[in-house]
């Protein structure tokens, strides 16, 4: 018999306190396969099945697991971008589930994305400075080039790094203009997709510890998608485990880390090398240097 997932997924309870940022409800995701023949349909590839989670405001909840169990997929529903085949979804206390694309203006401008891969997030024939203001021209802002110069501050880049294209800087740099992009609009919620994976060892606990701070300092609610559980632990308070598009395990990063009760996240603790101990070969020149 298969096993049963080892904490009650995170159904959203009755409401008591403030609004959750993010409440997902029994969400299934499946993807039509090609047919394999004329006579019969093959099988749909069941994506997810069956997710549930709450995330209150504030905190800075992690997704793991491999490659495949749907986290992309999970992720594309949070954002709008992609429907569930049933369940719903709710930012800021408002179900987004089946809305038009006009009536999903308000999740662009509560949530936004980082992804993986900087180089292919930012366009290369623009300047760093029109890359971050494309989202305050949408929002028709006055005195862009002001806030341009203080988001690039604010991810530790300097005014001029506006002036330049994204292939004159390093991936860390980069992917640290893909941030001020995505606070430029002052979402109330990040949502980052594997956003170190792509980056040398050498740099990632930087940009780490930036997502942290500014998720800190501008009190966002951060949704944290990896697929190595010690990345997750460096920057979240709490985890859930995704397997085969379901929610094995959930807890406090630090509880499920320490004592994983499901054998699917031991597993994936044992396979993963963790950042701690690929961090103790980088010497400190290493982590200061992009
Ligand atoms: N458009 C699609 N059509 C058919 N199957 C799909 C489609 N997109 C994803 N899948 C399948 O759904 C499952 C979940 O994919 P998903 O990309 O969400 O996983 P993931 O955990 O994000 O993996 P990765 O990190 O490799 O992107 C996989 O079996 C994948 O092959």
């Amino acid at each position: 018999m298969a096993e049963q997932p080892t904490s009650a997924p995170l159904a959203p309870g009755p409401r008591t306190g403030p609004v959750d940022a993010i409440s997902v409800r029994d969400v299934t995701r499946d993807y039509r396969r090609p047919r394999a023949s004329l006579r019969r349909p093959s099988p749909p590839v069941h994506a997810l099945r069956g997710v549930s989670f709450a995330v209150p405001q504030g905190q800075r909840f992690g997704i793991v697991g491999e490659s495949g169990c749907g986290k992309s997929t999970l992720l594309r529903i949070l954002a709008g971008l992609d429907q569930p085949t049933s369940g719903s979804v709710a930012i800021d206390g408002r179900d987004i589930t089946g809305l038009r694309e006009r009536q999903l203006r308000f999740v662009r401008e509560r949530l936004q994305l980082v992804f993986q891969d900087p180089m292919s997030a930012l366009d290369p024939r623009m300047r760093v400075g029109d890359i971050v203001a494309e989202p305050l021209v949408a929002q028709g802002h006055r005195n862009r080039k002001e806030r341009v110069a203080e988001l690039l501050e604010a991810v530790g880049l300097r005014a001029d790094a506006a002036n330049r294209y994204p292939h004159q800087f390093s991936g860390g740099q980069r992917q640290r203009i893909s941030i001020a992009r995505a606070l430029a609009p002052r979402p109330k919620i990040i949502v980052a997709d594997e956003p170190v994976s792509a980056l040398d060892v050498s740099v990632r606990a930087q940009v780490l510890n930036l997502i942290a701070d500014l998720v800190d300092e501008l009190s966002l609610t951060l949704v944290f998608v990896s697929h190595d559980l010690s990345v997750v632990r460096h920057v979240c308070d709490r985890v859930a485990v995704m397997h085969a598009g379901q929610i094995v395990e959930t807890g406090s990063t630090e509880q499920v880390y320490e004592d994983p009760q499901h054998s699917y996240t031991r597993r994936l603790i044992a396979a993963a090398p963790t950042l701690d101990r690929a961090l103790s070969g980088v010497s400190a020149a290493d982590l200061n240097r992009e």
